[in-house]
C-alpha cells in the first residue's frame, strides 16, 4: 500500500503486553532508551491481512491470509487491529471490504491452538487482542462489508458480525455460525449481543444453544448475512454495497453507527478485565481443555 503517512508509535513500556508481539510482526524497530519513534508506514510489511486500497474510489479490500483455514492466531488479530488502524488514519479511505485469501474459508475462528496447553498469562494475553479486534472492528468510522467467500464458524462469525453488511457466496457447504456449544464452549455475552443485535432475540437463543451452522440459504433467511450471491460475484457484491453506503454523508451515518453500537461495546468497555479473567478461569479448566482437545483430534482424524 502507498502510504506516506507518519505514525507515532509509542514507547514500549506504555503499549499493552500483546502489543510487543505487534511490533515484531510489523517490524516495529524502537531505539535504545526509546522515548517513541517516528517510522514511516510503507515499512509495516503485513503477512496475514493483505490490504489493496483504490484511493480513487475511497476503498479497500483487506484479506486475510492465515493458511489453511484463516484461524485467528495472536499475530493475525494484531495485525487485522493495525491494518484496520491505518486504513482509518487513511483519509482516502471511507469504506473497507473484509474478505478471505484462503479458498473456501472465510476463517476458521479463534485459533484452537491459542486456547490449548498454554499457560494462564497467554489465554489473558490472546482474549485481549479478540476483544480488541472486536471492539474495533464494532465501532469503526469506516462503512465495514464481509465479502464471506467460504466457511465462518465461531470468530469468523463473529468477524462478520461486526460488519455493516454481510454478502455470502451461495455454494450449500460454505456455513456461517456461532457453533461454540458444539465444542463444549459458551459463546461469550459479547458476541452474543452481537448476534441479538443482527437476528434478534429469539433466532439468536435457538441459535446459540443448538451451535447452529447455517448454510447461506438458511443464514440469509434468518438474516445472518444480508445477500447470497454466486461466489465469483462476492467481491464485487460487495463492493457495489459499499459505494451505496458510502453515499450517505459520513458524519451522520458514523453518528448513527456508534448511537446504534456504543451501548453494545460499552457493556464489554466496562468489564473488559473482569471478562479476560473469566475466560482464562473457564478455559484453563481440565474439563474445558479436555473438550477442546478432543475438538482438535477430530479435524485432524477427519483427514485420515
Ligand atoms: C464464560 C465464557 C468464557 C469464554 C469461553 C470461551 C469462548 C471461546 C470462543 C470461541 C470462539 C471460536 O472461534 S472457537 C473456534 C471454532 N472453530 C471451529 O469450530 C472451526 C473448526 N474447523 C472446521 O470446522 C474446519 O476446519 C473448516 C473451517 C470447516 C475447514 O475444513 P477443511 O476440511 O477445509 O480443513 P480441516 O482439515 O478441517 O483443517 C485444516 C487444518 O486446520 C486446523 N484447524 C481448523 N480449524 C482450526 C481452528 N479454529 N484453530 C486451529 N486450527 C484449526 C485443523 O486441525 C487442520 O490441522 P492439521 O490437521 O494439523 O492440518
Amino acid at each position: 500500500m502507498a502510504l506516506t503517512a507518519v505514525i507515532r508509535v509509542p514507547s514500549r513500556a506504555l503499549l499493552r503486553p500483546w502489543a510487543r508481539l505487534r511490533d515484531a510482526a510489523l517490524g516495529w524497530i524502537e531505539p535504545a532508551g526509546g522515548g517513541g519513534v517516528e517510522v514511516s508506514a510503507q515499512r509495516f510489511a503485513s503477512q496475514k491481512v493483505l490490504v489493496e486500497p483504490d484511493p480513487a474510489a475511497g476503498v479497500a479490500v483487506m484479506k486475510f491470509k492465515n493458511p489453511p483455514v484463516n484461524s485467528l492466531s495472536l499475530e493475525l488479530l494484531t495485525e487485522l487491529v493495525i491494518s484496520l488502524e491505518k486504513l482509518e488514519n487513511d483519509k482516502t479511505v471511507r469504506g473497507v471490504v473484509l474478505t478471505s485469501d484462503c479458498p473456501g474459508i472465510f476463517s476458521a475462528g479463534l485459533d484452537l491452538t491459542e486456547m490449548c496447553g498454554r499457560n494462564p498469562a497467554h489465554y489473558a494475553e490472546y482474549w485481549k487482542a479478540v476483544q480488541e479486534m472486536w471492539l474495533r472492528l464494532y465501532l469503526s468510522n469506516l462503512v465495514l462489508v464481509a465479502a464471506i467467500n467460504g466457511a465462518s464458524p465461531a470468530g469468523g462469525c463473529l468477524i462478520a458480525l461486526t460488519c455493516d453488511y454481510r454478502v455470502m457466496a451461495d455454494n450449500p457447504k460454505y456455513c456461517i455460525g456461532l457453533n461454540e456449544t458444539l465444542l463444549g464452549i459458551v459463546a461469550p455475552f459479547w458476541f452474543k449481543d452481537n448476534l441479538v443485535n443482527t437476528i434478534g432475540h429469539r433466532a439468536s437463543e435457538r441459535a446459540l444453544q443448538l451451535g447452529l451452522l447455517f448454510p447461506p440459504t438458511e443464514a440469509l433467511q434468518v438474516g445472518m448475512v444480508d445477500k447470497v450471491v454466486p461466489k465469483d460475484q462476492v467481491q464485487s457484491t460487495a463492493l457495489s454495497v459499499l459505494a451505496q453506503w458510502m453515499a450517505i454523508p459520513d458524519h451522520a451515518r458514523q453518528l448513527t453507527k456508534n448511537m446504534m453500537r456504543k451501548p453494545t461495546a460499552d457493556r464489554l468497555l466496562k468489564q473488559r478485565d473482569a471478562d479476560i479473567q473469566n475466560f482464562v478461569s473457564f478455559i484453563s479448566r481440565d474439563s474445558i481443555q479436555k473438550s477442546l482437545q478432543m475438538y482438535l483430534e477430530k479435524l485432524k482424524q477427519k483427514k485420515g
